[in-house]
């Protein structure tokens, strides 16, 4: 019977082992780096066991969006109540538990600034659930991420942008055509225009990254959609160790349409690089393409050069999600403060009738949009699609007068900073393009409370491809109608990953008369 009692002592041993780890874990470690922020004068709730702050968190959450607000309402308390309140009683140095890690909140540009340029010091966080949506470049660190940067940026150089400007007019001109069918012979027509610009950035991405196989790409955009739903109804329990393991029907349904995305992909991926030679395509994916089999061409002596399928695979269900998600966004807050604002609208719409009159704007019209251009910068201000950012301290760092201890979270939090009348002015929450009529430099004197695309080394790779876009879109739909929000409209902006209308949004258009 000696065997027996081995194997009771192995158990007791690992599940002993096991106690110990948890406890660290859940309790000794959280509360060693509470008392190490406290020391410094960082404020935040005291630690609770496993949940933190998580539950209230929720909580405020559900609460703040289960009704709309009034539209001169701030809508910082809505769409980040947990943040606004953490500051509100802990101060601007103050952290936040998520679970057992604390994240603290950075609010001084000097601090963002240095977050943003040392990138190897804070690492991006990556959440393992939005594993599936955000991958390539936006999950990779160190030697591996530099040479994926590399690789794609020829593709989103000005001059091949200038190549994609007929995608953008292609998918433009479509939403021009579907709304002037719905305005048929009416003076005026009711829209929900918040599916139509998701429709619009969707068509926009597949043309200008799949070209021949859009009609492809766009069945996979609907399997992201999907997945980016069932993602937001698990990330409640995200906070869980070791939940995403459990095989629940949602993590089942969600490796599926993840395995559909992938499978997809490659097909379209294998067929491009048959025919690759064989004609010239200026889109995301051929050039990918040609810059990887160029460095691999360089290099043959090396075989850890150039990108493997799944690292194509990778980047293209990342260009789906970062150039849909986020332009969608930026169009739609665009719309609807410009029908709250129409002198704004007048003045823009004057801009590109000016520019273009009647005509299909091209990549140099768009490019001198002066008021356009401080339109959107405003509307980026305003309502940040991302509406902040996170990174995780893996060994303990200086940041000015702070030392972060390795296991903490830092948090920049883009919406709030843009709506801080500190660094903005008491007109901070009021909608004013005309603050960055001298460019960005001068609306913020030259400090870091701007950073809606991010910065740093990892700054958003497509920030001029979504500039272009936004700008196409705007132009075309500002030559051909005027619009007001319906007065069923309901103002109620949310973090569904990205910032959006959370009712839709329900607008009038009107036929131009030009
Ligand atoms: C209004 C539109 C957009 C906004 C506001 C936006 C915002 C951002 C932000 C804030 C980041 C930095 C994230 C971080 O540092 O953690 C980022 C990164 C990135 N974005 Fe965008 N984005 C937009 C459009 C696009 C488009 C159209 C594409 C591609 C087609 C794109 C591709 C990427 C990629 C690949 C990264 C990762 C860059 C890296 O890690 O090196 N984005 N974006």
């Amino acid at each position: 019977m000696e065997w027996v009692s081995g194997i009771i002592f192995i158990f007791l041993t690992l599940g002993l082992i096991y106690a110990w780890r948890m406890l660290n874990l859940l309790w000794l470690r959280p509360k060693k780096l509470e008392k190490l922020l406290r020391e410094q004068g960082l404020h935040g709730n005291t630690y609770r066991i496993l949940v933190g702050d998580v539950k209230d968190l929720f909580k405020m959450q559900k609460e703040a969006k289960s009704k709309p607000m009034n539209l001169s309402d701030d809508i910082v308390p809505r769409v980040s109540p947990y943040l606004q309140k953490s500051i509100k009683i802990h101060g601007k140095n103050s952290y936040i538990w998520f679970g057992a890690k604390p994240r603290v909140t950075l609010t001084k540009p000097e601090q963002i600034k240095d977050v943003l340029n040392k990138i190897s010091e804070f690492p991006r966080r990556n959440n393992k659930i939005f594993k599936s949506l955000v991958s390539g470049l936006a999950s990779l660190e160190g030697e591996k991420w530099s040479k994926h940067r590399r690789l794609i940026n020829p593709a989103f150089q000005i001059e091949k942008l200038k190549i994609m400007t007929p995608s953008f007019l292609k998918s433009c001109n479509d939403l021009i055509s579907k709304w002037e069918e719905l305005l048929s012979s009416n003076e005026s027509c009711e829209i929900d225009i918040w599916p139509s610009l998701q429709n619009l950035a969707s068509d926009a991405i597949s043309r200008t990254a799949f070209g021949s196989s859009y009609e492809e790409g766009k069945r996979i955009f609907q399997l992201q959609r999907e997945l980016a739903e069932l993602i937001m109804k698990d990330i409640v329990k995200s906070f869980i160790p070791l939940w995403r393991f459990v095989p629940t029907s949602v993590h089942r349904n969600m490796e599926k349409i993840d395995r559909d995305i992938q499978s997809s992909l490659k097909d379209i991926i294998n067929k491009r690089e048959k025919a690759l030679g064989e004609s010239t395509t200026n889109d995301l994916l051929s050039i990918l393409l040609e810059s990887n089999d160029k460095e691999i061409g360089e290099n043959t002596h090396n075989k850890n050069v150039g990108l493997t399928l799944d690292d194509v695979v990778d980047e293209c269900k990342l260009f789906y999600f970062a150039g849909q998600e986020t332009t969608s966004v930026l169009l739609v807050w665009t719309m609807i403060l410009l029908s709250r604002y129409p002198n704004w609208q007048q003045r823009a719409r004057e801009e590109v009738l000016q520019i273009f009159g009647n005509k299909n704007p091209d990549f140099d019209g768009l490019n001198n949009l002066k008021i356009v251009t401080m339109i959107l910068f405003e509307v980026l201000r305003l309502y940040p699609p991302v509406v902040g950012l996170v990174r995780q301290i893996e060994k303990d760092v200086k940041l000015e007068n702070l030392i972060l201890p390795a296991g903490v979270e830092v948090f920049l939090p883009i919406l709030f900073l843009h709506h801080d009348c500190e660094l903005w002015g008491d007109d901070a929450k009021e909608f004013n393009p005309e603050r960055f009529s001298e460019g960005v430099l001068k609306a913020t004197n030259g400090r870091y409370s701007f950073f809606p695309f991010g910065g740093g080394p990892r700054i958003c790779i497509g920030q001029n491809f979504a500039m272009m876009e936004a700008k196409m879109g705007i132009a075309t739909i500002l030559q051909h109608f005027s619009f007001e929000l319906s007065p069923t409209y309901a103002h109620a902006p949310s973090t569904m990953i990205t910032l959006q209308p959370q009712y839709g949004a329900q607008i009038v258009i009107r036929k131009v008369e030009t």
